[in-house]
């Protein structure tokens, strides 16, 4: 398994600039390159990470995206004079020629090729390449936008021809429509190219009328360009969530990517003066975690843009530390989508709903919704949308410092009986003294009125243990093999440390009734995945899931999980999450390792696993997802029971006014 983040970059990169007045490229600075880098050094995040030399793009290497003429123009720029150049420059938009950018721009490719080559040999997992010129607006003959070379377009081609990735997912999460990637791989059913970007009904640069949600490809690149426009500024970190649970994760795991690349731009972050939006910078460390458990791990980002020097920097960190697998901050106090994103959510959606199972039941927007200009209308209307705080300028808003993410000493530590081995790299976890007589009494108290069971008390002790280790952030997260489930349930939920438990993230998979004592107490939200209807109440706070084929259901599991599990723990926010595999749950290993991989982005990575003793065979795989190895591909997800998925969306419109990030459509004026 591959292990280690890369890190490209070279200062030669920062060796060119604006030689002329623009004021649309004047944003577009050497420093961009110079804060982001020094900002991973200072931090002690470089260190951590592979430094992997750049090297230059060949010709050849351009030539997968860009014609010779292109190329051949480009080449001649060295040469010019300021005149020539400005000239050369006129040719394109909003964007600027110097005698030094040909070579920074094939530095730019070349790391991006750099940086796809040691993720796909497995030199490292994944890794990030720090490049100016950016590139995801340059096209086939024209370069826009700062953009020279597209980068990523070509890192996609090349690692299509030469390791023979089938499908390629390319995430844009810069503020702006990457227009360039779009023209690409509009017709290509390999590259799935998922963008969103300020767009203010056409408003907004590059101004396109392709960008919106109905360019959804062509011919056989239909269903696989997803444009998700923000027709207002000023989004935060609830809608780039609500955007990623109901769009891009469920598509994403329905295409299962053998590579993912991410066009890493920044300005998408608060105090950008492009962006304008409000999603603080730790924002990016759960973007990025939420991307880490598909295409087995190989995560490929490369910088676009990004203007306000202080959250670029922030939010770069923030990304290469998640991706280094330190535990990431809470996902504090979010609420719901703003009004506009819903509509641009339900809109994609229904533009998509014909080329993706998951999408099936979204249901129709009235066919006076579908034109951008009502959605305009309607939006005028509504105004009580969140808007940028217009009265500072960019550069003078100020936001908090991102939370310090500290990384327990052990990360994985388990709690199993006499005679079970202990998986690789984790730490067994015994009350080594005895119980403390307090715990012991109150344990026995709660369960032993007569038989004195030696084994099980010394069992729910080391749980006990386990837990105020985490609580003290000794150890990030557990597992315990236990000989009943609802029985460590309980006495987790009674004796592990308040700070734990004073919200907890209860996630039971598999048949079997859940005491009831424990959603009753007000400190836990029960998610139950299982077979069978709900027989007991439906709260806020016990939400049952019903797969009709059972958790074996992969495709179905795996909905429940991105559409209704994450959105409801991101917005609870727990202080620990208690993850139950009950017996007989069926189960499958690699969508177990999923879940358990995606968790651990709630409660700083406190994720406790409880399983019946008996199924040692899962306790090496769950130990390596605990230990932060990637989750093994699922393959091409099958299609999902239309009963199951109508299920599921009834679930979310029901549960939708207790918990906002559920939302995914414009509810219809009553
Ligand atoms: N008010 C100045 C108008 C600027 N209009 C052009 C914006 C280009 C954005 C480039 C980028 O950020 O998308 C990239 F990632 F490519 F760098
Ligand atoms: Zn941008």
């Amino acid at each position: 398994m591959a292990a280690g983040t890369a890190l490209l970059y070279d200062e030669e990169m920062t060796k060119y600039k604006l030689l002329w007045v623009d004021p649309a490229c004047k944003i577009e600075v050497p420093e961009r390159l110079t804060v982001s880098h020094e900002a991973l050094v200072r931090t002690g995040l470089a260190a951590r990470c592979v430094s992997i030399a750049v090297r230059e793009a060949t010709d050849e290497e351009i030539l997968l995206v860009h014609s010779e003429e292109y190329l051949e123009a480009v080449k001649k720029t060295p040469y010019m004079t300021l005149e020539d150049l400005m000239a050369f420059t006129q040719q394109y938009g909003d964007v600027y020629f110097h005698p030094n950018i040909y070579h920074c721009a094939k530095l730019a490719v070349g790391a991006t090729l750099q940086l796809v080559d040691s993720v796909m040999t497995g030199r490292v997992r994944n890794g990030i390449a720090l490049v100016r010129p950016p590139g995801h607006h340059s096209q086939k003959s024209a370069a826009s936008g700062f953009c020279i070379f597209n980068n990523v377009a070509i890192g996609a081609r090349y690692a299509m021809q030469k390791y023979g990735a089938k499908r390629v997912l390319i995430v844009d999460w810069d503020v702006h429509h990457g227009q360039g990637v779009q023209y690409c791989f509009e017709d290509d059913p390999n590259v799935l190219y998922f963008s969103w970007h300020r767009y203010e009904h056409q408003n907004f640069w590059p101004n396109l009328r392709e960008s919106d949600y109905d360019s959804v490809g062509k011919e056989k690149g239909a269903g696989f360009n997803i444009n998700v426009p923000w027709n207002k500024v000023g989004m935060e970190n609830s809608d780039y969530l609500a955007v990623f649970f109901h769009v891009l994760l469920p598509v994403a795991y329905e295409f299962c990517p053998d590579l993912v690349l991410v066009s890493a731009g920044f300005d998408s972050a608060i105090g950008d003066p492009e962006g304008k939006m409000c999603a603080t910078p730790d924002i990016f460390a759960h973007l990025t975690h939420l991307l880490m458990n598909l295409a087995g791990g190989k995560l490929c980002a490369v910088l676009e843009g990004g203007y306000n020097l202080t959250s670029l920097a922030q939010s770069v960190c923030q990304t290469v530390q998640t991706l280094l697998g330190d535990p990431a901050p809470l996902p504090a106090d979010l609420g719901g989508p703003c009004e506009s994103v819903l509509k641009s959510i339900h809109c994609v959606r229904s533009a998509h709903k014909q080329y993706w199972s998951c999408l099936k039941y979204t249901a129709d927007l009235p066919a006076s919704e579908l034109s951008a200009k009502s959605l305009k209308v309607a939006e005028q209307k509504t105004g009580n949308e969140p808007e940028a705080q217009e009265q500072r300028s960019p550069e003078e808003i100020v936001w908090p410092e991102p939370p310090k993410r500290l990384c327990p000493p052990v990360r994985t530590a388990v709690a199993l009986p006499e005679g079970v081995a202990c998986p690789d790299a984790c730490k067994r976890c015994s009350s080594a003294e005895a119980p403390s007589s307090l715990v012991l009494n109150r344990i026995r108290g709660d369960f032993f009125k007569e038989s004195e069971d030696k084994v099980t008390l010394t069992a729910l002790c080391d749980l006990i243990a386990l837990l105020e280790r985490m609580a003290k952030n000794e150890v990030r997260n557990g597992l315990a093999l236990v000989q009943d489930v609802s029985m460590a349930m309980v006495c987790v939920m009674q004796h592990a440390p308040t700070s734990l438990t004073n919200r907890v993230l209860l996630v039971c998979v598999g048949d079997g009734c859940v005491p009831t004592r424990i959603t009753e107490d007000g400190k836990t939200l029960l998610v139950h995945i299982s077979s069978t209807e709900a027989q007991g109440q439906k709260s806020k706070h016990c939400v049952p899931v019903c797969l009709r084929k059972g958790c074996s259901d992969v495709a179905g599991f795996m909905q429940a999980v991105l559409g209704l599990l994450l959105p409801l723990g991101y917005e609870y926010n727990p202080g620990l999450v208690l993850l139950v595999r009950m017996p007989g749950s069926g189960v499958c290993e690699s969508v177990w390792q999923q879940l358990a991989g995606l968790l651990q982005g709630l409660a700083q990575g406190h994720t406790l696993v409880l399983m019946q003793e008996n199924e040692t065979a899962s306790a090496g795989p769950t130990a390596s997802a605990l230990l932060g190895s990637p989750a093994p591909m699922l393959g091409l997800l099958g299609n999902l029971l239309s009963e199951d998925l109508e299920a599921l969306e009834t679930l979310r419109n029901t549960l939708q006014a207790d918990w906002k990030l559920l939302q995914h459509q414009k509810v219809e004026e009553a």
